[in-house]
């Protein structure tokens, strides 16, 4: 690599012949100039120049990791030629979580979440630009990432303590953590590593119907199915859906209409109806799926394994954050169930179906509440880069303000997510139902306000770039169009609320009084 000195590169100033010089790097603009996106005009009147603090105010910086190979021509002599290589966690202001900052002390986590951590973000930043391709084109995650997530041991992080007593033959966890040494702050930090990807349509397609789809399986089908799905699912070689919603039951979940009869000699269901908002769902190989077996209400609900076969068809849905989720419409039209695949008890399906509820919402509450985090650590870069009316804003004390108010939300919820946490790893299943199902729902509905509040600030600070899907507020942009998926779906807000309160009431002590 040639090291030039700033008055050589000054000398090529003009169009034709233009060198500028960022981040301590020189590059050769003279070809590029006439197909810059930003026109040429800008770009040229810097030739010859140190372009650094420019450059900053209109670029992020993955442009030069992607065009700028092609144009580096050398490095300003003196200077370290091998650049700034980037941490694996960053130091930016609130941008990790407290218990992963250099000089921080936690109770909860230990040296194996911290190379659990690691293990993760590396692997994650490798997918990076393909989440960010996915993400954009709308391409739901291809089968080789899926098999590569499996055998990383991601996906069986991803289903917990659960998952990991069923991790399939010859994979081993992120980290080399051992499984008896894994525990819900593991899972709770594969949840939030994938939230860091920034690509909430792709992150979801890659496995949000896994969370909720086979924990019900490993819990309630007979062994030899549970074996045979985890397998499977958790290297990545086939995927899974809840099906659940339908046009006229979201948060209602009791009022589906989807029916299953047996056949006349016992031996399989047949399911009519429709499900809808299916995450996975155009590409998913099995369903779990409520169905209707008896009367009217939860009591006639049951839950039962389909593959996708004969009558089973999927239409992707079109929704706010793209189609990498593989958002569907699922329609079941005389679909034959053998009826080995129930899931539990006959009529019984609805309590299978709420037994992942608290763990659907912690998870969702880790990975949203992720999002909003990376949404500071942008807004802090940003503000801190960014020069208006002669200063940074963040020499402006109304986005001090701003900022202010985001870590605060992001730290109060992340430190109730770790205490939630840390009742699950000490109560049993049955435990967490009675002490923890409406904490839980109180701490999804503060997760949503809060990714709302910032999402609203952010979109302030980062001004129209936060409207536009490329360039420096893209991830603001997403963030955007990603903060109502967890506001509605896994319990409304309102739903949230009301299902916390009433549940403290539920333990109200008799004799309280003023
Ligand atoms: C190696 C040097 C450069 C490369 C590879 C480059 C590349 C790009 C790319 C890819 C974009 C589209 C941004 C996006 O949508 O993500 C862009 C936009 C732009 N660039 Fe550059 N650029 C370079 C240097 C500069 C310099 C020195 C200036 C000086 C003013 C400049 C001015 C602009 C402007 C004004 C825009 C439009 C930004 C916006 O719409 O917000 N560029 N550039």
């Amino acid at each position: 690599m040639r090291a030039f000195t700033r008055e050589e590169v000054a000398r090529h100033s003009a169009p034709g012949n233009a060198l500028v010089i960022i981040d301590q790097n020189v590059y050769d603009v003279s070809k590029f100039a006439a197909a810059h996106p930003g026109g040429d005009r800008f770009l040229l009147e810097l030739a010859g120049q140190d372009a650094t603090r420019t450059f900053y105010q209109l670029h992020r910086k993955e442009v030069l990791a992607k065009l700028g190979p092609g144009l580096l021509v050398g490095t300003l002599d003196g200077s370290d030629p091998a650049g700034e290589v980037e941490p694996l966690l960053s130091s930016v202001p609130f941008a990790e979580a407290m218990w992963s900052r250099d000089g921080h002390a936690s109770p909860y986590y230990n040296e194996s979440h911290r190379r659990f951590q690691r293990a993760i973000r590396a692997f994650l930043r490798d997918i990076q630009p393909e989440a960010d391709r996915s993400e954009t084109d709308g391409r739901v995650p291809t089968p080789e990432l899926f098999r590569k997530l499996g055998d990383f041991g991601l996906l069986a992080s991803r289903i917990g303590v659960l998952g990991v007593r069923h991790l399939p033959r010859g994979v081993a966890l992120p980290g080399g953590v051992r499984p008896d040494e894994f525990d819900d702050f593991h899972e709770l930090i594969a949840h939030e590593e994938m939230g860091t990807l920034g690509t909430p349509a792709f992150t979801n397609g890659l496995g949000g119907g896994m969370v909720i789809g086979l924990p019900p399986v490993l819990a309630f089908g007979r062994p030899e199915l549970a074996q045979r799905v985890a397998e499977d699912v958790l290297s990545g070689r086939r995927q899974i859906a809840l099906a659940v919603s339908e046009p006229f039951a979201g948060s209602d979940v009791a009022a589906i209409r989807t029916t299953a009869t047996r056949t006349a000699d016992g031996r399989h269901y047949v399911l009519h109806g429709v499900k809808k908002w299916i995450t996975n769902g155009t590409f998913a190989h099995y369903f779990v799926t409520a169905v209707r077996t008896g009367g009217d209400g939860m009591r006639g609900i049951s839950l039962l394994l389909v593959e996708r076969g004969e009558g089973l068809s999927t239409e992707q849905i079109k929704v706010m954050y793209g189609s990498a989720a593989g958002t569907a419409l699922v329609t079941l039209d005389g679909v034959r169930v053998p009826v080995e695949n129930l899931l539990g008890e006959e009529h019984a399906g609805f309590r299978c179906i709420m037994y992942n509820f608290n763990h659907e919402r912690w998870l969702m509450n880790a990975s949203m509440l992720r999002g909003s985090r990376a949404m500071l650590e942008e807004c802090f870069k940003w503000a801190h880069q960014r020069e208006t009316f002669g200063d940074k804003l963040t020499d402006k004390p109304v986005i001090r303000a701003k900022l202010a108010r985001m870590a605060a939300v992001v730290e109060s919820a992340h430190a109730w997510l770790e205490a939630l946490t840390f009742q699950m790893t000490r109560m049993t299943h049955d435990e967490q139902v009675l002490h923890l199902a409406g904490p839980i729902a109180l701490h999804k509905l503060f997760t949503t306000r809060t990714a709302t509040m910032v999402a609203d600030e952010a979109a302030q600070i980062f001004g129209g770039r936060a409207l536009t899907q490329t360039g420096m507020g893209r991830y603001c942009e997403r963030f955007w169009r990603s903060v109502k998926f967890g506001a509605i779906l896994g319990g409304s807000e309102e739903i949230m609320a009301d299902l916390g309160i009433k549940q403290a009431l539920r333990q109200f002590p008799a004799r309280a009084r003023l």
